[in-house]
């Protein structure tokens, strides 16, 4: 199989080359800049010397199939938007790792994005990549949104509690961590060494892209379910993300049959893993890896649960993912070149 990386010099592109590297069914891979045509991609990335020694390349839509069978999506909002219906005429699968393609609703795009939506041809074609809930339709998919990292980690922790209507609907609050790489590779005011070593900041309060996101997955599970606080804050790390969820349960319950519902329900998953009684996981666990790792609890004082839910940002919450949905799509084995031990300590 040949792909093809587009901002390949990205945060994005960076790690799906290092995956990628790993996977026994990938023949080559083509390395598209828009602003670096030309430049090796080591000059970019040192840390990719003899190993991938590459020149960058223009993506060129009326050539793209005599190079690639699949291309990754690693750009900013707006441009699948423009591209994805051509790459796929011109007969290439698609893993989108940008926000253009997760919403159904343009207009809801438009409000929380602050952009133009992708035509209605192509969001109808696009199907939502959070692997362990959509793999039947991903299958069959030409074209994958991959969920975006704050989703992923509180998706698959609120996954149970929702579909068996176990919560109060209305009370859901995520209280969600990052860290800086999350923001791509760009240096900003709000990421860089000065604004964010010895800090932590919540950010886009009530605001963040990611809210109609969580939403509207969410409501196709249990259309109980509309609106929820989510609050994203930047951690002074450079990957991961907690996802931290508390709800008021329906009814009165225990944390022994919450742990056992999930231990049920992610029994055959292989990168959902959830902790034992009492335990609850941190970052560095699943760091460099493509798993989510889930602590739950339930306190009978306030009859609130709380979900703690774990990934790496760039793996689990963005190209580990997308080579996960790119196994679906293809019919390879699930986990194929995502078999990382986290790095520890
Ligand atoms: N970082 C993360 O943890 C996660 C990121 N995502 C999403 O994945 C996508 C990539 O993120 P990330 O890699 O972190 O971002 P980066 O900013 O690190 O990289 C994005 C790359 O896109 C390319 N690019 C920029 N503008 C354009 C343009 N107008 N047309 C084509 N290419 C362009 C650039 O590469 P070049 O100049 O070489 O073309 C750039 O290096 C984003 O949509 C992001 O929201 C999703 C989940 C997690
Ligand atoms: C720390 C940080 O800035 N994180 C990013 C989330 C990255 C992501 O998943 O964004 P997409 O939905 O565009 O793919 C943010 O809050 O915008």
């Amino acid at each position: 199989m040949r792909v093809g990386i587009v901002g390949a010099t990205g945060y994005g592109g960076a790690e799906l080359l290092r995956l990628l590297n790993l996977h026994p069914h990938i023949k080559d891979i083509v390395l598209y800049s828009s602003s670096k045509e030309g430049m090796n991609i080591h000059e970019s990335y040192p840390h990719l010397a003899s190993i991938y020694e590459q020149e960058l390349r223009t993506l060129d839509i009326g050539n793209v199939k005599n190079e690639v069978d699949v291309i990754f999506l690693a750009t900013p909002p707006g441009v699948s938007a423009g591209v994805s219906e051509q790459l796929i005429g011109a007969g290439c699968q698609v893993v989108d790792l940008s926000g253009d393609l997760r919403l159904t609703d343009p207009t809801v795009y438009t409000k929380w994005y602050k952009r133009e939506a992708a035509s209605e041809s192509v969001l109808t074609q696009a199907v939502y990549g959070l692997t362990e809930w959509n793999r039947e339709k991903i299958r069959s998919a030409k074209l994958v949104a991959n969920p975006g990292c704050y989703p992923t980690a509180t998706l698959l922790g609120l996954a149970p509690l929702v579909k068996k209507q176990l919560i109060d609907v209305d009370s859901i609050i995520i209280d969600a961590k990052s860290g800086t790489s999350g923001a791509g590779r760009s240096a900003s005011m709000m990421t860089h060494y000065s604004e964010m070593n010895e800090n932590f900041k919540i950010y886009q309060i009530n605001q963040h892209k990611h809210v109609p996101e969580i939403e509207q997955i969410l409501n196709g599970w249990n259309n109980n379910v509309t609106t929820v606080t989510f609050q994203p804050h930047l951690v002074p790390m450079v990957r991961g993300i907690m996802s931290t969820m508390y709800m008021k349960a329906s009814k009165k319950t225990s944390e022994q049959e919450l742990r056992a519902l999930y231990q049920q329900v992610y029994a055959d998953e292989p990168f959902v893993r959830i902790r034992p009684m009492g335990q609850f996981p941190s970052t560095k666990e699943v760091y460099g890896s493509n798993y989510c790792d889930i602590g739950i609890t339930y306190d009978e004082r306030t009859e609130r649960i709380t979900v703690v839910s774990v990934i790496d940002n760039v793996v689990k919450g963005a190209a580990g993912q997308a080579i996960q949905n790119f196994n679906v799509m293809n019919g390879y084995e699930e986990g194929t070149g995502l078999a990382i031990v986290p790095m520890y300590p």
